[in-house]
């Protein structure tokens, strides 16, 4: 599921000391009010760096490394119990190697896992005196934490009074909800004009100011409970002798909160099999949580295990952290574009300094509304928190406002409608065009009949309007239901031109898929990107079934791309209905449609060929220049239709992996490029005889 990690390399005893410095300046912030520099994989990384150094320079560990002990902000409330961390792995098999060295220190095999999420926050150690809460403590060092009972009363799950009068520690995370973290930047917004850089350091700032004229809500899960060391009553007894999975029932029953009541409740698996199986569904539950998780914990259940086990300076034994991928990176604001959707709601979206997350680059994120910009204070060139997990499509959490410069510009919001230059209807949190759906119904009827899509010729601009004013049209489909008496009934429409434009509405019925698909206009699916997306699925019923994971198969669609496609299909669901109620073809003429999950299309030549055996298999084809004999009439959208049809790969730029260029009259810089880098170029008539086998279906 995840690799081993990659490390910041260190190259000489300077770099060393600069690493360290850097790691405990971030540190410090991030334990401190959570305002560091770093992101936790920018940081993992230096640490891991500053590692692999020590390991091969023992002599020049520097004290204040990061190494091999719990970093925070030393408190002066000393721990009964120390506080640690938790060591890492990062796969299946580091999990498994683990599991089974720790088999090997115990001398028998572990009979009871438990698996739970590793919460996002900060530990807390809360101590209960006859059931009533008194104190709260930080991790600090591990040793030592700081008092932060001021936040008694403020934290969702953690109650006042327990159940029992009993006297006890419960360790657990503070952190914040999706819903907590919201209002916890609304308040600083409307407090300093400010935000919160995310949920995590939202908590640690929070848990540890005192001065704030604004009180924010923060959760607690409890994940161990511990009596005092002197404590020799019943309960007690109980507590170091129960399975921690016991122990969690015991504090849910107190009237604690724990992660029993969420999608990721823990479990207790009884084998490595069954740890890894729960990993994974925790993971695969993480995007749709209300609340954080950076992997997932897994202990030994047993306390004879775990006090066998026992400790390390920096982390338990009997304990390890499978990390998941980091879901939040820092990256640049560069921009922010508006676009009108087809319903008229005013969009923004974030143009992001590329970054790697979760698997794949972000470009672009989703800045939800105008109002939400504002909400979270962000600005042009922006150090920005963005969030993406799985097939979540990416947004921006918010501004780190720690990391401005000073050259950060304001975001301009637009005056008119982007797409029609209409007036926007600002009076709610979405803006709107005031045409509604007939703003892009222009632009998008427009569009869909134009040439290289469904080709309706003679409806011009004028005549698109004039049927939207008078109510016959609403979108595209609703052409093909158009009767010779409603278009009569326009103005300047007679007899013949309505015949015309009925002959040729008829006409782009009859259009291979790739232009009909290409028609919708779904965002990111241009021409030649519709014409794979055809070749791939086949059908339109194929297309439709497809999940974005099935859309990845498509060359040139990534993990980014592939879940906008499926959700504008979803929203374009109806206009497709209408369209095969319209009796419009709905296939790539030969291509069988994907089978199901099989995946994998199979390309028939005309002729019922061996995919392999289509012409131009494999190469990249550049078409320039006009055409002339047997290809004379194609457009050069044609053109590359009919290069892809034969097997090949349109582009329209000439590189070192063109393998071929159609160069007709006057073809100019594109086959100057070709000459220069010997690639192979031939004359349209030369090109309409290697693909003659499917000249003769075409006109
Ligand atoms: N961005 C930065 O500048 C910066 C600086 C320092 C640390 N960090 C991040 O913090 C991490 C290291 O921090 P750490 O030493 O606090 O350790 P950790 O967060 O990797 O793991 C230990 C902690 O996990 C928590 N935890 C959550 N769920 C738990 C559960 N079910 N059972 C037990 N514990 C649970 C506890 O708070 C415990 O202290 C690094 O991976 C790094 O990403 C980031
Ligand atoms: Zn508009």
């Amino acid at each position: 599921m995840t690799e081993a990690p990659p490390i910041d390399a260190i190259a000489d005893e300077t770099a060393y000391a600069e690493a360290v410095q850097l790691a405990a300046d971030a540190a410090a912030a991030y334990y401190g009010d959570g305002t560091s520099s770093l992101d936790d994989d920018a940081y993992d990384r230096l640490v891991r760096g500053i590692a692999a150094y020590e390991k091969a320079h023992p002599d020049h560990v520097l004290e204040a490394s990061p190494t091999g002990k719990v970093a925070g902000v030393v408190g002066d409330v000393p721990h009964t119990v120390p506080m640690l961390s938790l060591d890492n792995v990062f796969g299946p098999e580091e999990l498994a190697g683990w599991t089974a060295s720790l088999e090997r220190r115990l001398g028998r095999p572990v009979t009871a896992w438990s698996v739970e999420p590793k919460l996002d926050g900060l530990a807390i150690a809360a101590r209960y005196r006859d059931g009533r809460l008194v104190q709260l403590v930080t991790r600090g060092d591990g040793s030592a934490g700081e008092d932060v009972s001021h936040a008694i009363g403020t934290i969702v799950g953690l109650p006042g009074r327990l159940a029992d009068p009993v006297t006890v520690e419960l360790r657990g995370e503070v952190m914040m909800t999706a819903r907590q973290f919201e209002e916890a930047c609304a308040k600083r917004q409307a407090h300093d004009g400010t935000t919160f850089a995310n949920p995590r350091s939202a908590a640690a700032g929070t848990l540890r100011a005192q001065d704030r004229p604004y009180v924010c809500e923060l959760t607690f899960f409890g994940y161990g409970a511990l009596p005092l060391p002197d404590d020799t009553s019943d309960l007690a007894t109980r507590l170091r002798e129960w399975p921690h999975s016991r122990v969690m029932d015991w504090v849910a029953g107190q009237g604690v909160q724990t992660t029993a009541g969420t999608a990721v409740a823990g479990i207790v698996a009884t084998s490595v099999e069954q740890v890894q199986q729960r990993v994974e569904e925790i993971a695969a539950a993480r995007p749709e949580l209300p609340f954080g998780i950076d992997g997932i914990v897994i202990k030994a259940d047993d306390a004879a295990d775990q006090a066998q086990a026992g400790f390390g300076s920096r982390a338990p034994r009997w304990a390890i952290a499978y990390k998941l991928p980091a879901v939040q990176k820092i990256t640049k604001l560069l921009g922010v574009e508006w676009n009108t959707g087809r319903t008229g709601v005013i969009a923004p979206r974030a143009v992001l300094e590329p970054v790697e997350l979760d698997g794949s680059v972000v470009t672009y994120a989703t800045l939800h509304n105008p109002s939400d910009i504002k909400r979270r204070g962000l600005m042009l060139g922006d150090s920005v928190v963005v969030y993406k997990a799985g097939d979540v499509i990416p947004r921006v959490e918010s501004p780190v406002v720690h990391l401005r410069t000073g050259d950060e510009q304001p975001i301009v919001f637009p005056e008119v409608c982007p797409t029609c230059g209409g007036e926007i209807d600002a009076s709610q949190e979405r803006w709107r065009c005031v045409r509604g759906r007939t703003c892009r119904a222009i632009a998008s009827i427009r569009y869909a009949v134009g040439r290289d899509q469904l080709d309706v010729e003679g409806l011009a601009d004028n005549r698109i309007q004039q049927m939207l004013d008078a109510g016959l049209i609403a979108d595209f489909g609703d052409l093909f239901f158009l009767t010779r008496e409603q278009l009569l009934g326009l103005e300047r429409m007679g007899e013949v031109s309505t015949g015309n434009l009925l002959t040729a509405i008829d006409r782009a019925r009859t259009r291979p898929l790739s232009r009909v698909f290409c028609a919708l206009g779904v965002r990111g699916t241009g021409r030649s990107m519709s014409r794979r997306i055809a070749r791939h699925f086949g059908s339109m019923e194929a297309i439709r079934a497809a999940d974005a994971e099935e859309f990845q198969k498509v060359d040139g669609i990534g993990p980014e791309k592939a879940p906008v496609i499926v959700a504008e299909l979803a929203e374009l669901s109806d206009l497709v209905d209408k369209l095969v109620r319209a009796g419009v073809n709905m296939v790539e003429p030969g291509v069988a449609a994907v089978a199901g999950d099989e995946g994998g299309t199979t390309t028939a030549a005309p002729g019922g060929d061996e995919p392999g055996a289509l012409p131009l298999t494999g190469m990249t084809v550049v078409v320039t220049g006009a055409m002339s004999g047997q290809l004379a009439a194609l457009s050069r959208n044609q053109m590359n239709e009919l290069v892809e049809q034969a097997g090949g790969r349109a582009s329209s730029s000439v590189s070192a992996k063109t393998s071929l260029v159609v160069a007709g009259e006057n073809a100019g810089s594109k086959r100057a490029k070709a000459e220069s880098l010997g690639v192979r170029i031939v004359s349209p008539e030369e090109f309409a005889e290697m693909v003659a086998q499917l000249l003769p279906g075409r006109r």
